[in-house]
């Protein structure tokens, strides 16, 4: 189990000290959520923001594309700490070729579904990706609430990763906090993604102890 904390809703004028108290406490990944205005109605930050933590901190980078045309911008996400780079299966026609691109690049491939969007769309390329991202809230805006539809998501992925022996790893990203995180790890989730209630937190480090004691 890792625990992703989303710099999205970090202090950007202390990125930097942020990230560090999150690695010192334990934290396993950064998760990067980049957001264009088209796909999503809010706009995040690009790869320069992420590249300014290279060598600042030894964590990886897993990185969610929420933006239209994913493949004109992907080699920009590529550094030496990016382990996955994720694509919205809403956002690629040509979903086969995008996930195909990302290893070309020699990154992990994911794919990420909205709520509303069934499991079914991924059956063709199952044992193509190395993750899946649930999204628990419409993507575009960090502090919603979790929508109770993605654990049973969660646990039906599950399911289908035990049957057809796959080995992508479950991410789950949107509303989760101490309260509800353990029921989403306890139905197969094996990557948590929290941003507020990780940054929002009034000792951030204190808070993903907190997490990790729970996983
Ligand atoms: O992808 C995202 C929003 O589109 C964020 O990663 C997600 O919402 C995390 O923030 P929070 O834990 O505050 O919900």
């Amino acid at each position: 189990m890792r625990l992703a904390p989303s710099i999205l809703s970090s202090d950007f004028s202390r990125l930097g000290e942020e990230v560090e108290e999150i690695e010192k406490a334990g934290a396993h990944v950064i998760h990067v959520d980049v957001m264009d205005g088209h796909f999503v109605p809010n706009i995040s930050y690009g790869a320069a923001v992420m590249k300014s933590l290279c060598g600042k901190t030894a964590l990886p980078f897993d990185v969610h594309l929420m933006i239209e045309n994913p493949d004109q911008y992907l080699e920009d996400f590529v550094t030496d700490q990016t382990e996955y780079i994720t694509v919205h299966q809403e956002a690629c026609p040509h979903l086969h070729r995008t996930l195909q691109h990302i290893k070309g690049v020699g990154v992990k491939a994911g794919v990420a579904l909205n709520p509303a969007t069934p499991l079914s769309v991924l059956d063709y390329v199952l044992e193509e990706v190395d993750l899946i991202l649930i999204m628990s809230v419409n993507p575009g805006f960090g502090g919603q609430k979790f929508i109770p539809s993605a654990l049973r998501k969660v646990q039906e992925l599950e399911e289908i990763r035990r049957k057809r022996d796959c080995g992508f790893v479950i991410e789950i990203d949107g509303g989760i906090n101490l309260q509800n995180v353990k029921k989403v790890t306890d139905a197969g989730v094996q990557l948590v993604v929290a941003g507020s209630s990780v940054f929002g937190a009034e000792n951030i480090g204190r808070r993903v102890n907190e997490f990790l004691e729970l996983f």
